[in-house]
């Protein structure tokens, strides 16, 4: 009897990535490989290039040289780069200002084809998160950890199998960091991958498989948590 011992490609896979703006190398032939299940977190001192990293990974910036295949794919696959992945970015995603968190979501039941059973949980997550009274107010107008929250709540209707969030802890409360880190151990159990930066040490680092450190000149690990 024939097993069959193929492994699955890592979900992100990043071989001598290089990135520069003008003179300014930000990215140096780094590498990185992250597997499902997993949750990996990224630190690195203000400006290093974390942002810009997580940016390359989903190809909202471009790179020089190297590499990147997510889930087994090079980012030209946009369409398996745009399914199997979503990005909580720490800076204010434009295009959902003018919607409120109940249209943003119908957007996104539609685009990524979200089962009934999943969309149902809108309401049961806004509450967890206390953001009930907040779906049908326009996104411009909502707080800062709000925006986080309906954000993450857009991230647990979509599933995808890597989740990448940059800060996304900054600006919330207890409750909900509590919360979000009890989910990224939930999508983990369900064979997904999160990546995520923070600067909050407990909070990054309670959940974590793996804790990197970008600097200047690579990327390294520096904490190990066995499980
Ligand atoms: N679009 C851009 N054009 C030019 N330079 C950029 C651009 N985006 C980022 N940079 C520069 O790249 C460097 C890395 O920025 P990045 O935002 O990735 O840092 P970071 O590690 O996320 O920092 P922080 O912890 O402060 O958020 C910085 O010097 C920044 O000014």
């Amino acid at each position: 009897m024939s097993m069959n011992t193929t492994s699955p490609p890592p979900l992100i896979d990043v071989r001598n990535v290089s990135k520069s703006f003008g003179k300014k190398l930000v990215l140096n032939k780094i590498n990185f490989a992250m597997p499902a299940p997993s949750i990996y977190v990224l630190k690195g001192a203000n400006g290093v290039g974390k942002s810009v990293f997580l940016k390359c990974l989903l190809q909202y910036e471009r790179i020089d040289a190297g590499i990147i295949e997510i889930a087994g794919n090079p980012l030209s696959d946009r369409i398996s780069l745009r399914s199997n992945t979503f990005f909580i970015s720490s800076d204010h995603q434009q295009f959902i200002e003018l919607l409120t968190p109940n249209e943003f979501f119908q957007f996104l039941k539609e685009i990524y084809m979200i089962p009934f059973e999943r969309i149902e949980q809108v309401s049961h997550l806004a509450e967890d998160l206390n953001v009930l009274t907040e779906l049908n107010t326009l996104f411009s107008k909502l707080s800062f950890g709000t925006k986080k929250k309906i954000q993450f709540i857009a991230a647990m209707l979509i599933c995808p199998k890597l989740l990448i969030c940059d800060e996304i802890y900054e600006g919330l409360d207890t409750d909900a960091v509590l919360f979000i880190q009890q989910a990224y151990q939930h999508r983990k159990l369900q064979g997904m991958g999160t990546l995520l930066t923070t600067h909050i040490r407990d909070y990054g680092e309670e959940v974590a498989d793996l804790i990197f450190e970008l600097f200047n000149n690579g990327i390294h690990v520096v904490k190990e948590n066995i499980t």
